[in-house]
Protein backbone atom coordinates (compact mmCIF):
# COMPACT_ATOMS: atom_id res chain seq x y z
CA UNK A 1 0.00 0.00 0.00
CA UNK A 2 1.47 3.16 -1.10
CA UNK A 3 0.91 6.22 1.46
CA UNK A 4 -0.36 9.52 -0.15
CA UNK A 5 2.74 12.06 0.27
CA UNK A 6 2.47 15.70 -0.10
CA UNK A 7 4.63 16.43 -2.33
CA UNK A 8 3.16 14.51 -5.03
CA UNK A 9 -0.19 16.55 -4.29
CA UNK A 10 2.25 19.73 -4.91
CA UNK A 11 3.61 18.53 -7.87
CA UNK A 12 0.35 17.60 -9.69
CA UNK A 13 -1.04 20.63 -8.48
CA UNK A 14 -2.44 21.88 -11.66
CA UNK A 15 -1.76 25.82 -12.22
CA UNK A 16 -4.50 27.70 -13.91
CA UNK A 17 -3.72 28.18 -17.78
CA UNK A 18 -3.50 32.05 -18.58
CA UNK A 19 -5.96 31.69 -21.25
CA UNK A 20 -8.50 29.69 -18.88
CA UNK A 21 -12.50 30.52 -19.47
CA UNK A 22 -14.76 29.12 -17.24
CA UNK A 23 -15.78 26.59 -19.93
CA UNK A 24 -12.31 24.99 -19.83
CA UNK A 25 -12.21 24.59 -15.89
CA UNK A 26 -14.37 21.52 -15.78
CA UNK A 27 -18.38 21.81 -15.93
CA UNK A 28 -19.96 19.94 -13.22
CA UNK A 29 -23.72 18.70 -12.34
CA UNK A 30 -24.40 17.58 -8.79
CA UNK A 31 -27.38 15.33 -8.38
CA UNK A 32 -29.22 15.14 -5.37
CA UNK A 33 -30.93 16.55 -2.65
CA UNK A 34 -34.74 15.77 -1.64
CA UNK A 35 -36.37 17.74 0.47
CA UNK A 36 -34.93 16.33 3.70
CA UNK A 37 -31.29 16.36 2.67
CA UNK A 38 -30.82 19.68 0.44
CA UNK A 39 -27.80 20.33 2.75
CA UNK A 40 -25.91 17.69 1.24
CA UNK A 41 -26.18 18.58 -2.46
CA UNK A 42 -25.40 22.16 -1.23
CA UNK A 43 -22.14 21.16 0.88
CA UNK A 44 -21.57 19.18 -2.29
CA UNK A 45 -22.03 22.10 -5.13
CA UNK A 46 -20.25 24.42 -2.62
CA UNK A 47 -17.11 22.09 -2.15
CA UNK A 48 -17.09 21.69 -6.57
CA UNK A 49 -17.24 25.79 -7.11
CA UNK A 50 -14.68 26.21 -3.86
CA UNK A 51 -12.33 23.98 -5.45
CA UNK A 52 -12.00 25.91 -9.08
CA UNK A 53 -14.73 24.29 -11.33
CA UNK A 54 -15.82 26.52 -14.19
CA UNK A 55 -19.56 25.97 -14.28
CA UNK A 56 -21.32 24.19 -11.32
CA UNK A 57 -24.99 23.30 -11.47
CA UNK A 58 -27.36 21.43 -9.30
CA UNK A 59 -29.98 19.02 -10.07
CA UNK A 60 -32.36 19.21 -6.97
CA UNK A 61 -35.88 19.06 -5.50
CA UNK A 62 -37.37 22.57 -6.42
CA UNK A 63 -37.58 23.16 -2.39
CA UNK A 64 -33.72 23.54 -2.05
CA UNK A 65 -33.62 26.34 -4.80
CA UNK A 66 -33.74 29.62 -2.73
CA UNK A 67 -31.50 27.85 -0.05
CA UNK A 68 -28.81 27.23 -3.04
CA UNK A 69 -28.54 30.39 -4.10
CA UNK A 70 -28.60 32.14 -0.69
CA UNK A 71 -25.41 30.11 -0.13
CA UNK A 72 -23.82 29.94 -3.27
CA UNK A 73 -25.07 32.26 -6.09
CA UNK A 74 -22.65 30.44 -8.40
CA UNK A 75 -24.46 27.41 -9.34
CA UNK A 76 -27.02 26.91 -11.47
CA UNK A 77 -30.20 24.65 -10.80
CA UNK A 78 -32.48 22.35 -12.39
CA UNK A 79 -35.14 20.71 -11.19
CA UNK A 80 -34.45 16.82 -11.16
CA UNK A 81 -38.04 15.74 -11.59
CA UNK A 82 -37.52 17.38 -15.30
CA UNK A 83 -35.60 14.33 -16.81
CA UNK A 84 -35.19 16.19 -20.15
CA UNK A 85 -33.87 18.76 -18.34
CA UNK A 86 -31.53 16.35 -16.54
CA UNK A 87 -30.28 14.32 -19.50
CA UNK A 88 -29.50 18.34 -21.25
CA UNK A 89 -27.84 19.10 -18.21
CA UNK A 90 -25.73 15.84 -17.99
CA UNK A 91 -24.70 16.28 -22.07
CA UNK A 92 -23.80 20.06 -21.31
CA UNK A 93 -21.01 18.41 -18.30
CA UNK A 94 -17.72 16.60 -18.20
CA UNK A 95 -18.20 15.45 -14.57
CA UNK A 96 -21.14 14.27 -12.90
CA UNK A 97 -21.80 13.73 -9.00
CA UNK A 98 -24.45 11.62 -8.39
CA UNK A 99 -26.00 10.85 -4.39
CA UNK A 100 -25.54 13.26 -1.53
CA UNK A 101 -29.36 13.61 0.03
CA UNK A 102 -31.10 11.80 -2.84
CA UNK A 103 -33.14 9.48 -0.98
CA UNK A 104 -34.26 6.04 -1.68
CA UNK A 105 -37.62 6.50 -2.58
CA UNK A 106 -38.90 5.47 -5.88
CA UNK A 107 -38.16 8.86 -7.22
CA UNK A 108 -34.52 8.96 -6.16
CA UNK A 109 -34.79 5.77 -8.03
CA UNK A 110 -35.72 6.90 -11.00
CA UNK A 111 -33.52 9.71 -11.07
CA UNK A 112 -30.62 7.10 -10.09
CA UNK A 113 -31.38 5.04 -13.39
CA UNK A 114 -32.28 8.51 -15.88
CA UNK A 115 -28.19 9.40 -14.72
CA UNK A 116 -26.55 6.17 -15.28
CA UNK A 117 -28.60 5.92 -18.65
CA UNK A 118 -27.60 9.44 -19.76
CA UNK A 119 -23.60 9.21 -19.16
CA UNK A 120 -22.15 8.97 -22.20
CA UNK A 121 -18.05 10.56 -21.67
CA UNK A 122 -18.83 12.41 -18.35
CA UNK A 123 -16.79 11.15 -15.37
CA UNK A 124 -19.37 10.14 -12.49
CA UNK A 125 -18.86 10.03 -8.73
CA UNK A 126 -20.85 8.35 -6.53
CA UNK A 127 -21.45 8.77 -2.97
CA UNK A 128 -24.18 8.39 -0.75
CA UNK A 129 -27.44 7.03 -1.88
CA UNK A 130 -26.18 6.39 -5.47
CA UNK A 131 -24.11 3.89 -3.64
CA UNK A 132 -27.33 2.29 -1.91
CA UNK A 133 -28.71 1.76 -5.28
CA UNK A 134 -25.82 0.57 -6.56
CA UNK A 135 -25.81 -2.20 -3.49
CA UNK A 136 -29.68 -3.10 -4.46
CA UNK A 137 -29.56 -3.27 -7.97
CA UNK A 138 -26.07 -3.63 -9.67
CA UNK A 139 -26.61 -2.02 -12.93
CA UNK A 140 -24.63 -1.59 -15.61
CA UNK A 141 -22.05 1.35 -15.21
CA UNK A 142 -21.38 3.43 -18.05
CA UNK A 143 -17.93 2.96 -19.76
CA UNK A 144 -16.31 6.04 -18.14
CA UNK A 145 -13.53 6.97 -15.28
CA UNK A 146 -16.26 6.08 -12.39
CA UNK A 147 -15.42 6.72 -8.53
CA UNK A 148 -17.30 5.46 -5.84
CA UNK A 149 -16.68 7.34 -2.03
CA UNK A 150 -18.41 4.77 0.26
CA UNK A 151 -18.00 5.58 4.38
CA UNK A 152 -17.53 2.05 6.09
CA UNK A 153 -21.26 1.13 6.38
CA UNK A 154 -21.94 2.15 2.52
CA UNK A 155 -18.88 -0.28 1.67
CA UNK A 156 -20.57 -3.03 3.79
CA UNK A 157 -23.81 -2.60 1.76
CA UNK A 158 -21.74 -2.61 -1.78
CA UNK A 159 -19.46 -5.39 -0.90
CA UNK A 160 -20.38 -7.40 2.06
CA UNK A 161 -17.01 -7.34 3.27
CA UNK A 162 -16.43 -5.53 7.03
CA UNK A 163 -13.15 -3.38 6.74
CA UNK A 164 -12.24 -4.30 9.97
CA UNK A 165 -12.58 -7.96 9.22
CA UNK A 166 -10.99 -8.45 5.52
CA UNK A 167 -7.32 -7.81 3.73
CA UNK A 168 -6.44 -5.70 1.53
CA UNK A 169 -6.27 -7.83 -1.07
CA UNK A 170 -9.96 -8.72 -0.40
CA UNK A 171 -10.80 -5.11 -1.17
CA UNK A 172 -9.13 -5.04 -4.00
CA UNK A 173 -10.79 -7.98 -5.33
CA UNK A 174 -14.06 -6.61 -4.34
CA UNK A 175 -13.28 -3.34 -6.43
CA UNK A 176 -12.17 -4.64 -9.06
CA UNK A 177 -15.65 -6.26 -9.13
CA UNK A 178 -17.56 -3.62 -8.79
CA UNK A 179 -15.59 -2.03 -11.92
CA UNK A 180 -14.79 1.44 -9.91
CA UNK A 181 -12.55 3.26 -8.17
CA UNK A 182 -13.67 3.44 -4.39
CA UNK A 183 -12.29 6.16 -2.19
CA UNK A 184 -13.18 3.46 1.23
CA UNK A 185 -13.61 6.60 4.01
CA UNK A 186 -12.37 6.47 7.40
CA UNK A 187 -9.85 7.65 9.50
CA UNK A 188 -7.15 5.96 7.63
CA UNK A 189 -9.12 6.46 4.24
CA UNK A 190 -8.08 3.66 1.57
CA UNK A 191 -8.30 4.65 -2.19
CA UNK A 192 -8.02 1.12 -4.98
CA UNK A 193 -7.35 2.53 -8.21
CA UNK A 194 -7.06 -0.51 -10.27
CA UNK A 195 -3.96 -2.40 -9.39
CA UNK A 196 -2.73 0.37 -6.61
CA UNK A 197 -4.15 0.88 -3.73
CA UNK A 198 -3.24 4.27 -1.19
CA UNK A 199 -3.93 5.02 2.04
CA UNK A 200 -4.19 8.70 3.30
CA UNK A 201 -2.40 9.32 6.97
CA UNK A 202 -4.53 12.61 7.30
CA UNK A 203 -7.82 13.58 9.20
CA UNK A 204 -8.75 13.97 12.46
CA UNK A 205 -11.79 13.50 14.90
CA UNK A 206 -13.22 16.86 14.34
CA UNK A 207 -13.97 15.78 10.96
CA UNK A 208 -16.77 13.38 13.12
CA UNK A 209 -19.78 15.89 11.57
CA UNK A 210 -22.52 15.23 8.75
CA UNK A 211 -21.73 16.58 5.83
CA UNK A 212 -18.47 16.42 5.72
CA UNK A 213 -18.14 13.11 2.93
CA UNK A 214 -20.66 15.34 0.75
CA UNK A 215 -17.64 17.81 0.56
CA UNK A 216 -15.14 15.67 -0.32
CA UNK A 217 -17.59 14.16 -3.24
CA UNK A 218 -18.11 17.60 -4.81
CA UNK A 219 -14.37 18.54 -4.19
CA UNK A 220 -13.43 15.59 -6.38
CA UNK A 221 -16.03 16.46 -8.84
CA UNK A 222 -14.53 20.00 -8.74
CA UNK A 223 -11.55 19.19 -9.29
CA UNK A 224 -11.59 16.49 -12.01
CA UNK A 225 -11.95 18.80 -14.67
CA UNK A 226 -8.94 20.35 -13.92
CA UNK A 227 -6.53 18.05 -13.71
CA UNK A 228 -5.09 15.79 -16.50
CA UNK A 229 -5.22 12.65 -14.69
CA UNK A 230 -8.49 11.62 -12.99
CA UNK A 231 -5.99 9.12 -10.56
CA UNK A 232 -3.72 11.93 -9.39
CA UNK A 233 -6.78 14.23 -9.02
CA UNK A 234 -8.47 11.57 -6.94
CA UNK A 235 -5.40 11.31 -4.60
CA UNK A 236 -5.54 14.75 -4.47
CA UNK A 237 -8.89 15.48 -3.34
CA UNK A 238 -8.67 13.03 -0.77
CA UNK A 239 -5.32 14.25 0.75
CA UNK A 240 -6.55 18.26 0.93
CA UNK A 241 -9.75 17.55 2.21
CA UNK A 242 -8.03 15.91 5.33
CA UNK A 243 -4.70 18.40 4.88
CA UNK A 244 -7.45 21.66 5.26
CA UNK A 245 -9.19 19.54 8.45
CA UNK A 246 -6.24 18.97 10.20
CA UNK A 247 -5.30 22.29 9.45
CA UNK A 248 -8.45 23.86 11.14
CA UNK A 249 -8.51 21.06 13.91
CA UNK A 250 -5.25 23.02 15.59
CA UNK A 251 -7.73 25.81 16.35
CA UNK A 252 -11.19 24.25 16.69
CA UNK A 253 -12.68 21.14 18.69
CA UNK A 254 -14.92 20.43 15.39
CA UNK A 255 -14.67 21.02 11.98
CA UNK A 256 -17.86 22.09 10.13
CA UNK A 257 -17.88 20.72 6.11
CA UNK A 258 -18.91 24.19 5.17
CA UNK A 259 -15.49 25.51 6.85
CA UNK A 260 -13.51 23.07 5.12
CA UNK A 261 -15.09 24.17 1.44
CA UNK A 262 -14.12 28.19 2.23
CA UNK A 263 -11.06 27.25 3.08
CA UNK A 264 -9.93 25.40 -0.08
CA UNK A 265 -8.55 28.17 -2.39
CA UNK A 266 -6.39 29.38 0.27
CA UNK A 267 -5.20 26.18 0.88
CA UNK A 268 -4.45 25.17 -2.94
CA UNK A 269 -2.92 28.83 -3.12
CA UNK A 270 -0.79 27.86 -0.15
CA UNK A 271 0.28 24.42 -2.47
CA UNK A 272 0.56 26.40 -5.47
CA UNK A 273 3.09 28.73 -4.08
CA UNK A 274 5.11 25.78 -2.65
CA UNK A 275 5.50 24.57 -6.32
CA UNK A 276 6.62 27.46 -7.65
CA UNK A 277 9.19 28.01 -5.03
CA UNK A 278 10.93 24.82 -6.43
N1 LIG B 1 -26.95 18.05 5.73
C1 LIG B 1 -27.49 17.02 5.09
O1 LIG B 1 -28.49 17.13 4.38
C2 LIG B 1 -26.83 15.70 5.22
C3 LIG B 1 -27.43 14.64 4.56
N2 LIG B 1 -26.85 13.42 4.52
C4 LIG B 1 -27.52 12.42 3.68
O2 LIG B 1 -28.17 11.48 4.50
C5 LIG B 1 -28.44 10.33 3.72
C6 LIG B 1 -28.07 9.10 4.50
O3 LIG B 1 -26.64 9.04 4.68
P1 LIG B 1 -26.00 8.07 5.78
O4 LIG B 1 -24.54 8.11 5.59
O5 LIG B 1 -26.53 8.38 7.13
O6 LIG B 1 -26.66 6.70 5.37
P2 LIG B 1 -26.33 5.17 5.53
O7 LIG B 1 -27.54 4.54 6.08
O8 LIG B 1 -25.81 4.67 4.23
O9 LIG B 1 -25.11 5.07 6.52
C7 LIG B 1 -25.27 5.09 7.88
C8 LIG B 1 -25.19 3.65 8.37
O10 LIG B 1 -23.86 3.18 8.16
C9 LIG B 1 -23.33 2.74 9.41
N3 LIG B 1 -21.89 3.03 9.51
C10 LIG B 1 -20.95 2.13 9.85
N4 LIG B 1 -19.74 2.69 9.83
C11 LIG B 1 -19.91 3.96 9.48
C12 LIG B 1 -19.02 5.04 9.30
N5 LIG B 1 -17.72 4.92 9.48
N6 LIG B 1 -19.53 6.21 8.91
C13 LIG B 1 -20.84 6.36 8.71
N7 LIG B 1 -21.76 5.38 8.87
C14 LIG B 1 -21.28 4.17 9.26
C15 LIG B 1 -24.12 3.49 10.45
O11 LIG B 1 -24.14 2.77 11.64
C16 LIG B 1 -25.48 3.57 9.83
O12 LIG B 1 -26.19 2.37 10.07
C17 LIG B 1 -27.63 10.49 2.43
O13 LIG B 1 -28.48 10.98 1.43
C18 LIG B 1 -26.64 11.55 2.80
O14 LIG B 1 -26.14 12.24 1.67
C19 LIG B 1 -25.55 13.15 5.14
O15 LIG B 1 -24.60 13.34 4.12
C20 LIG B 1 -25.29 14.09 6.30
C21 LIG B 1 -25.58 15.54 5.99
N1 LIG C 1 -12.26 10.31 13.00
C1 LIG C 1 -12.00 10.65 11.73
N2 LIG C 1 -10.72 10.69 11.27
C2 LIG C 1 -10.47 11.03 9.99
N3 LIG C 1 -11.42 11.33 9.06
C3 LIG C 1 -12.69 11.28 9.46
C4 LIG C 1 -13.05 10.96 10.81
N4 LIG C 1 -14.40 11.01 10.89
C5 LIG C 1 -14.87 11.36 9.66
N5 LIG C 1 -13.83 11.51 8.81
C6 LIG C 1 -13.93 11.82 7.36
O1 LIG C 1 -15.14 12.55 7.13
C7 LIG C 1 -15.81 12.03 5.99
C8 LIG C 1 -17.17 11.42 6.41
O2 LIG C 1 -17.88 10.99 5.27
P1 LIG C 1 -19.40 10.53 5.38
O3 LIG C 1 -19.56 9.57 6.50
O4 LIG C 1 -19.83 10.11 4.04
O5 LIG C 1 -20.10 11.91 5.78
P2 LIG C 1 -21.52 12.54 5.37
O6 LIG C 1 -22.30 11.49 4.65
O7 LIG C 1 -22.13 12.95 6.65
O8 LIG C 1 -21.22 13.71 4.48
C9 LIG C 1 -14.87 11.03 5.35
O9 LIG C 1 -14.04 11.66 4.40
C10 LIG C 1 -14.04 10.54 6.53
O10 LIG C 1 -12.78 10.07 6.13
MG1 LIG D 1 -21.75 10.30 3.11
Amino acid sequence: MHIIDKSDIIRWLPDRPKDSYKGSMGRVLCVGGNTHFGGAIILAASAAVYSGAGLTSVASDPINLHALHARLPEAMFIDYQDFTALEDAIHNADTVLLGPGLGRDAQAEAIFHCVLSAITTQKLVLDADALYFISQNRPNLPQTTVIATPHQGEWLRLTGLPLSESTVEQRQQATADLGMWVVLKSERTEIYLDDTVYQNLGGNPAMATGGMGDVLAGMLAGLLGQYSSPKETVLSGVFLHSYIADQLALNQYVTLPSQIVTEIPRVMRELLNAKQQF
